[in-house]
């Protein structure tokens, strides 16, 4: 058993996680992820009944039931930065004892499912569709930090070489979606790689006012198959949370509506339908 001290694991005086202000009784083992904090009440008013509500920051949660079972949504805010928050914490509510701050001799396996949009960067995926990402290759920065591992984590060889391939110059990471939560979404049938950005403009390959260094990017990166798997959206938390998911050994998968086509430049006419679209495709797939 590990300690973990009161810098490393802090704990807010009324027994909660630091960012996240969730007290381990209030956790539950079905959790549906948001970007958008206003997007967690469009989620919660599905359920049966909504037992806790909790504002911290981006971080806003609701936990209740839905048929009987206890289920959880939570948003992080934008970025992968905030899912390496949102991931330790959770772990921790569930695989640490708060009155101890030891690990727990039974590990607790979450189940996660990120609800979020994203652009296509394949002509024939137009807007409006959902799809899931299957795998996601992330450009951040967190792998430098992390040794992820897990069953699911992409090969590294060949993530440094398809880098190298599109000229990014800091190495890539990458890792799967749980196969057993793929299996539950046989509704959404189109599946996909997915590029995780550090960044929405440059790192998406858009230009505003400041110009990119990496001008071809995102051509490249939708004409360069990884191991055969064409990359087909663009987003800024998937490969973050499958990372740390298989590390820390719970179940995840990411959702996509596709909002925008890069390559046709298209963007959905209805944003807001189509997200409450595939927020209750997923809770039908759950309930
Ligand atoms: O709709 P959400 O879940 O926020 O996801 C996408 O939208 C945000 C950018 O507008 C990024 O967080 C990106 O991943
Ligand atoms: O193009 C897009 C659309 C939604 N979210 C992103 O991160 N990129």
């Amino acid at each position: 058993m590990t300690y973990f001290s009161p810098t490393d694991l802090i704990i807010n005086p009324d027994g909660s996680s630091y960012h996240l202000a969730i007290r381990p009784d209030q956790v539950t083992d079905q959790i549906i992820l948001v970007g958008d904090p206003e997007r967690v009440p469009k989620v919660s008013q599905y359920f049966d009944r909504i037992d806790v509500k909790i504002h911290k920051r981006e971080f806003v949660s609701h936990f209740g039931e839905l048929n009987g079972k206890r289920i959880g949504v939570i948003s992080s805010g934008i970025g992968a930065d905030n899912v390496e928050i949102v991931l330790n914490e959770l772990d921790a509510l569930v695989n640490i004892d708060f009155d101890t701050r030891l690990t727990k001799n039974l590990h607790k396996s979450l189940n996660l499912i990120r609800l979020g949009t994203s652009g296509s960067i394949q002509e024939s995926i137009p807007v409006d569709t959902f799809l899931i990402s299957e795998a996601a290759i992330g450009f951040d920065n967190l792998a430098q930090f992390y040794g992820f591992l897990g069953s699911n984590m992409l090969d590294e060889a060949a993530l440094d070489l398809w880098a190298k391939t599109i000229q990014y110059p800091i190495p890539v990471y990458g890792a799967k979606a749980s196969a057993k939560l793929i299996n539950q979404f046989e509704s959404i049938p189109l599946r996909g790689y997915t590029l995780t950005a550090p960044g929405f403009y440059a790192p998406q390959g858009r230009t505003v006012r400041m110009k990119s260094l990496l001008p071809n990017f995102l051509m490249d990166v939708s004409a360069y198959a990884f191991e055969g798997n064409l990359i087909t959206n663009i987003e800024m938390e998937t490969a973050a949370y499958y990372a740390f998911a298989t590390s820390l050994g719970h179940e995840m998968i990411s959702l996509n509506a596709i909002l925008a086509n890069r390559i046709t430049h298209e963007f959905s006419t209805n944003p807001e339908g189509q997200m409450q679209k595939l927020i209750e495709l997923a809770l039908d797939s759950i309930a």
